[in-house]
């Protein structure tokens, strides 16, 4: 389904709403552009120059986003097999990702960035922007579906904007590898710039997978599970997977958008959508709380929720 909104923002939705793509977002072409070159020249860079960002041990998995996060680098250093937590299958991660906190672009917080590539904190930081405007757009016109205040998400529960840029490096058995494996994303809502395909969104309805197809332009929005908390369980969270390719490199670049994690957020469903025939399906929470499981505990796709279920 694919139809125009207000503001020119153009929404193409997926059946049940877990995952759309925005179009004449406010972020042009040529930055885009832009944005995917500085990625690959930052993932060319001598490994000494990428080694700063890299901490011995640690793990993708133990990443708490917060306000003060400096530019981290998960290098899967020899892509061996690991468990799928999931199902215990044996896959090979197939995934570098860069990660680090983009929003308020104060100075202090820029002057961590990469210096390298030239352009890095440039374009970056214009991309941020761009995409923190059309993100708040979003939030705002979903919460108009679900009869919220405009600004619900504003504030303390999208404090943390967090950019995640992903190299898939061509593989030459992409039968044997995983990009990612299926799984939902933590926080609200996560808006992602692909340049190739190898992205698969699971449909609720009947489990089926299917490919979501870049359009230039275009930022692929998956749903979290923490918008399911504050909807009440109107809007699912997207699950998702990449798979790899045998011919070319892959970048993509997540923006996310999460609470804050400084121990005093608490996520509840919105308190305006409750009612005698819509109690809350979930108890309030710590956010900070919520990630720990959410970091830990991948025995199912919304293991993180089950302790807040009611
Ligand atoms: O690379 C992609 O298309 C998706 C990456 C992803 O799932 C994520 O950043 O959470
Ligand atoms: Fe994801």
């Amino acid at each position: 389904m694919c139809f125009m909104i207000r503001d020119c923002i153009g929404l193409i939705i997926y059946g049940d709403f877990r995952e759309m793509k925005v179009i004449n977002q406010g972020v042009s072409q040529e930055l885009i552009a832009d944005v995917l070159k500085v990625c690959e020249e930052f993932y060319k860079l001598p490994m000494e120059e990428l080694e700063k960002y890299t901490e011995e041990e640690e793990e993708l998995s133990e990443f708490e986003p917060n306000l003060d996060q400096k530019p981290k680098l998960f290098i899967e250093k020899e892509y061996r097999p690991k468990k799928n937590g999931k199902n215990d299958k044996e896959v090979i991660f197939w995934k570098d990702t860069f990660a680090h906190c983009t929003h308020p672009t104060k100075e202090d917080r820029i002057s961590s960035w990469p210096e390298k590539p030239k352009k890095y904190r440039e374009v970056i930081g214009k991309y941020s922007e761009g995409v923190r405007k059309t993100r708040l757009k979003v939030l705002e016109l979903m919460c108009e579906g679900l009869g919220l205040q405009k600004d619900h998400f504003a504030y303390e529960l999208s404090q943390i904007k967090y950019l995640l840029i992903n190299l898939y490096p061509k593989c030459p058995d992409p039968t044997v590898t995983a990009g990612a494996v299926e799984h939902t994303d933590g926080g609200f809502i996560n808006m992602l710039l692909q340049e190739l395909g190898e992205l698969h969104v699971r449909r609720q309805k009947n489990g089926q997978w299917f490919a979501v197809e870049p359009i230039p332009s275009a930022l692929v929005c998956i749903n979290g599970m923490l918008l399911k908390v504050i909807s009440n369980g109107k809007l699912e969270s997207g699950i998702h997977r990449v798979a790899t390719n045998s011919v070319r490199d892959r970048i993509s670049v997540g923006c996310l958008t999460s609470p804050a994690c400084n121990g005093e957020c608490i996520i509840e469903p919105a308190k305006e959508l409750l009612s005698e025939t819509n109690p809350p399906k979930y108890k309030s929470f710590s956010c900070t709380e919520y990630l720990k499981i959410f970091f830990t505990d991948i025995s199912e796709f919304e293991a993180a929720l089950n302790p807040y279920k009611l």
